[in-house]
């Protein structure tokens, strides 16, 4: 469900941490910790990035999208070790019916091709146009990433849309973000939303002239155990007669680097969530997830960190309560032979357990059969 009610997603602006204004710094240390906490987004003003690089960029995307479709074809991510180049509109689909409306344009760090045996997991060369189909390209997209110093990005276009198609595709289906953290420009035509999860309402992230939308990916919540929220939000596809460009950059730190639970991020008492994991062994297993990846984690609910606190914490042993209840059930194992005590219910109960079965029965439709309900 959609909803205009406000969520705060605030803007700050950085501008006062830049110049080592220390009291400023001080202020907005303590608002982007509380943003990244909840709601897991926020937007960043005064970030020093030219707003004439920006709209040079934003120039360049519309001519390198408004090539032929053969010309961008031949620049396919397929052809790419390192997953560079074009996808086309509905390549992903990342909720279960409903079809991402984007084109995609990803390039990274530029190896030379003869370099290119040397490469790792994601690295190598980036795909790019002839330089006389979009003038300035390379050297516009080269400029803006090494002042993001970011380690790879990506271009999207979002074709316009009628009222009735809306209801039935999305710009970009439902998800969270696999790398630390993502910083994204977009233009003015909206259309980008947050879920708020305590009422499962989708909510706006209006565009701010020459801003940033910062956002917290999972593996910065995992790095933070869960301190910090990797937030679930979607692009819907815009009901306009323009096209939507973005350009979003995923931070997603060396390959090397150990991600595991930041001491400071611990509670007296609370344990570490998650186990301690390479960069590249969690991007290799989310790209190998993937869309199915991507789906899980909304029909799943991530669980709020109290559950997850309590998860594997349980006193007794709820596997072996978990067998009993199966061999009940099934008058299998310790329940084998055995006659069951019949109770009587009362004159409400099929009411009530046909309700509980038919939420179980919309989430697993809505998850394509492949979520398990406890
Ligand atoms: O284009 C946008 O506004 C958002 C794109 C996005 O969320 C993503 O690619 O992960
Ligand atoms: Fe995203």
């Amino acid at each position: 469900m959609s909803s205009s009610a406000p969520i705060a997603i605030p803007v700050i602006d950085i501008r006062g941490y830049l110049s080592d204004d220390k009291s400023a710094t001080t202020s907005i240390i303590s608002s982007m910790s509380s943003a990244a906490q909840s709601p897991g987004f926020l937007q960043i003003t005064g970030h020093g990035i030219a707003p004439e690089l920006t709209t040079r960029l934003l120039d360049h995307l519309k001519a390198f999208f408004a090539l032929p479709i053969e010309k961008k074809t031949a620049l396919h991510r397929n052809n790419s070790a390192a997953l560079r180049g074009f996808e086309a509109v509905g390549e992903q689909s990342l909720e279960k019916g409903v079809m991402d409306s984007k084109e995609g344009f990803m390039i990274g760090p530029d190896w030379e091709p003869e370099n290119a045996k040397n490469a790792r997991f994601l690295q190598g060369p980036n795909q790019w146009p002839a330089e006389t189909d979009v003038v300035g390209l390379r050297v516009v997209m080269m400029d803006y990433f090494r002042e993001m110093q970011a380690l790879s990005k990506t271009m999207f276009r979002y074709p316009p849309t009628t009222p009735e198609m809306s209801e039935k595709s999305r710009g970009i289906g439902a998800h969270t973000d696999f790398g630390a953290l993502t910083l994204l420009l977009q233009d003015t035509i909206g259309g980008l939303e947050v879920f708020h999860r305590p009422t499962e309402t989708w909510h706006p992230v209006q565009p701010v002239d020459g801003a940033f939308v910062v956002n917290i990916g999972d593996m910065l919540e995992r790095w933070t155990n869960n301190k910090y929220t990797s937030t679930l939000h979607r692009v819907i596809s815009p009901v306009s007669n323009q096209y939507r460009y973005s350009v979003a950059f995923f931070n997603e730190g060396l390959l090397d680097q150990m991600i595991e639970c930041i001491p400071t991020c611990l509670e007296p008492g609370q344990k570490a969530l998650y186990e301690p994991v390479k960069v590249e062994q969690h991007l290799r297993e989310r790209q190998a997830q993937n869309n199915r990846y991507r789906h899980m984690r909304i029909s799943m609910r991530k669980p709020d960190s109290a559950f997850a606190q309590y998860n594997g914490a349980q006193s007794g042993d709820p596997v072996k309560e978990v067998t009993i209840i199966y061999d009940v059930i099934t008058s299998t194992g310790v329940a084998a032979g055995k006659e069951l005590l019949e109770f009587l219910l009362r004159s409400d109960a099929s009411t009530k357990i046909a309700e509980g079965a038919q939420k179980v029965i919309a989430v697993v439709n809505e998850s394509g059969g492949d979520v398990l309900v406890l």
